[in-house]
């Protein structure tokens, strides 16, 4: 061994494939780049090539690695990786059974093995520490390397199952890398959204082949992930996600910003909350675009103060809706996302989740159903919670939910209702492999209630909820630099339910509220008075 086993570093993962090579480049050549940049632990995967080949190819990298101080994993074949006295191996669910790899390399090699499913993590606990050092989790997402795949990507949310159930089962000594589609665009939200839910740990590191393997530049490609990989805080909006007290003075200078920068508040939305949502969002000083065109949303994207809000109330094609996320997210402008019904239907649930797999979400909205469905909170999980009345149950539950909700996806969340709830899981930004949330969990985390007594007439019109979702996205696109996001979310559910409340008392019935709505928010966001407005927020 090069170095002792429970020294290796797992950050950066390099496994091998020698059948997607670019022009002029052998694999020693990329490996050797890989390692002169950063490149902490490499895989030999060779599925096509002979034995012999195998072993002195197998005996060069391991040369060149060592070099670096870096150990070699072999893939698969244990004769190899004895052969040749690599420093570890790597199994997979269908090759040789873990025991038997152990009793054959002996209990001071590195064991690695791949896991898919949850429940594929009890075995660790049951074999104990000396048996399995790493596990490879994945794939995470689509990838053209590995064929004939058993099972769907699982993105990160499946990927947290695993990490959770391994802190549960108490494999606390098991290393984790993730694998599977990952590069440059994806592996900070990755590494940020893939946490054991009790806050004790993230991923150890990323394991990837073709982002270095098939690149024709591997030294840069590696530098570029290098510096991904190291980096301590995910900054995917160019505002600021720090914390903040909220008061009438903060939510003032959101609505200035939001006055000088007008921001374009591109709607992928129902057609129910179209035309309610464009003047919303005029109301709000704002420029409206209803548009989902696939081939414009990069030039969107990219206009300074753009914000994008998806409603998935009708279901627009999922290759458009996530084209715009990756654009917003590459151009670090906010994207809301209202998930209309979801769990209602299979299709609204695919639709979903689908979107939040591939996309970092400043803010979800929804209302309870759509927020306790999301968390996966279930009413059993509220037994002993001890609450001395129905409505305070319910509230409890609505605020633990939202918080859920924001920890899972480290976003902020706004859930709904006559309090609407407002949760901050983005812990600023904080990017950390191995020590997670800091053992923050869930119900840590910053949550805000707003109130103003009943206002049942937004029930008795068309998008109101959706237009809540245009006001967020109005506040959130029209930040500068220094503004704060949680500032501009409460800020506009405050400036929404107050500018309900005086509708309601204004209107005549349900269609003149629907004006009223709109005068009143158009009044409310001129005179930025937030101190008068009816609707006070307060902190759990
Ligand atoms: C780090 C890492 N994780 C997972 C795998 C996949 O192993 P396996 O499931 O056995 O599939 P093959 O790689 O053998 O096709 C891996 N190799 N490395
Ligand atoms: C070996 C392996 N196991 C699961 S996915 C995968 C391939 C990952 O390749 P890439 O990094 O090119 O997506
Ligand atoms: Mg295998």
């Amino acid at each position: 061994m090069i170095i002792p086993k429970q020294d290796v570093n797992y950050s950066l993962y390099l496994v091998t494939d020698s059948a997607m090579l670019p022009p002029g480049k052998t694999l020693y050549d990329q490996v050797k780049a890989g390692l002169e940049n950063g490149v902490s632990l490499v895989q030999i995967r060779e599925k096509n090539t002979d034995t012999k080949n195998f072993v002195e190819e197998g005996l060069q990298i391991k040369k060149l690695c060592h070099q670096f101080k870096v150990p070699l994993i072999i893939n698969d074949r244990v004769d190899v990786a004895m052969a040749i006295d690599a420093d570890g191996i790597h199994v997979g669910q269908d090759d040789m059974p873990v025991p038997m790899v152990r009793k054959l390399l002996g209990p001071d090699k590195i064991l690695g093995w791949s896991v898919g499913f949850s429940h594929e993590v009890e075995q660790l606990a049951k074999w104990g520490p000396d048996m399995i050092d790493y596990i490879g989790i994945g794939t995470i997402f689509p990838t053209a390397t590995k064929k004939n795949l058993k099972k769907a990507p699982m993105g990160p949310q499946g990927c947290s199952k695993i990490i959770t159930a391994l802190e549960d089962s108490g494999a606390t000594w098991c290393k984790t890398v993730a694998i599977g589609g990952l590069h440059p665009d994806c592996i900070e939200r990755v590494i940020y959204q893939c946490n054991a839910s009790n806050g004790k740990r993230s991923l150890d590191g990323i394991s990837l082949v073709s982002d270095i393997m098939a690149s024709p530049d591997a030294a840069t490609s590696t530098v570029i992930l290098r510096k991904i990989i190291d980096g301590t805080q995910f900054k995917f909006v160019n505002f600021q996600l720090s914390p903040s007290n909220v008061t009438a003075a903060d939510v003032k200078k959101v609505i200035s910003q939001v006055k000088q920068t007008r921001p374009l508040v591109q709607h992928m939305t129902n057609k129910v909350h179209q035309n309610f949502g464009a003047n919303v969002t005029l109301a709000l000083g704002s420029s409206p675009i209803m548009s989902d065109v696939e081939s414009e949303v990069r030039d969107l994207a990219q206009i300074p103060n753009a914000s994008l809000l998806i409603n998935t109330g009708s279901i627009a094609p999922v290759t458009t809706l996530t084209t715009a996320i990756k654009a917003y997210n590459e151009f670090k402008r906010p994207i809301v996302l209202d998930p209309v019904g979801y769990s209602a239907t299979e299709i609204r649930l695919i639709l979903n989740d689908t979107l939040l797999t591939y996309g970092q979400f400043i803010c979800i909205k929804g209302n309870s159903s759509e927020i306790l469905a999301l968390s996966g909170l279930t009413s059993s999980k509220m037994k002993g919670v001890d609450a001395t009345s129905t409505e305070a149950v319910t509230k409890e539950l609505l605020a633990l939910a939202t918080q859920t909700v924001a920890y899972k996806y480290r976003t902020y969340v706004v859930c709904t209702g006559e309090t609407d709830f407002i949760a901050d899981g983005t812990l600023s930004g904080k990017l950390s492999l191995s020590t997670g949330t800091d053992d923050i969990t869930a119900k840590d985390l910053p949550c805000y209630l707003v109130e103003n007594g009943p206002i049942p007439i937004m029930g008795d019109i068309t998008a109101s909820g959706c237009s809540l979702g245009s006001t967020i996205a109005s506040l959130l696109g029209g930040l500068n630099e220094d503004g704060i996001a949680i500032d501009a979310i409460v800020g506009a559910v405050q400036l929404y339910k107050s500018a309900g409340k005086l509708a309601s008392t204004r209107a005549r019935g349900s269609g003149s509220f629907h004006v009223e709505l709109i005068d009143a928010l158009y009044q409310l966001f001129n005179e930025n008075k937030p101190e008068e407005w009816t609707a006070k927020v307060r902190r759990l």
